[in-house]
């Protein structure tokens, strides 16, 4: 469903923004990775800025880039969850500010 065409603009296109929308909003509900009524998970504000923090503190801490020419491949396989068919394979290094920061641990 988060990838259906009669449900979104361009599905395979990555544009997070697209997710901002909330319930309320004319958008209606099309995004519903936590389930919907009785049943739903009540672990989702949690699990939203568990993403959220570990996904800000690996942009903010690193520079990130790719190990060749070629575009990370976003293939998906088909299961559960959304998993990338190929691994992604990057190289990171810790911001200057960071890595003093980080010898200290
Ligand atoms: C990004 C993180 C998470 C995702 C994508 C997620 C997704 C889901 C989904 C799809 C369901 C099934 C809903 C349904 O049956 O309609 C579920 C159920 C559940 N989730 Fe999560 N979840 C996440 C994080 C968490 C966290 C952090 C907790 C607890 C701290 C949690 C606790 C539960 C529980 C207890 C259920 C069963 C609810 C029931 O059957 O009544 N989840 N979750």
């Amino acid at each position: 469903m988060q990838r259906d065409p009669e449900m979104w603009e361009e599905p395979n296109r990555f544009e997070p923004e697209r997710f901002e929308v909330t319930l309320e909003e004319k958008e209606g509900v099309k995004f519903i990775p936590f389930g919907m009524g009785r049943r739903a998970c009540p672990g989702s504000t949690m699990g939203m800025r568990a993403i959220m923090l570990a996904m800000a503190g690996l942009i903010q801490c690193f520079e990130w880039e790719r190990t060749g020419q070629e575009m990370v491949d976003m293939t998906p396989v088909v299961s559960m969850s959304m998993v990338k068919a190929q691994p992604l394979e990057a190289f990171c290094k810790p911001y200057g500010s960071m890595a003093n920061l980080f010898s200290q641990l």
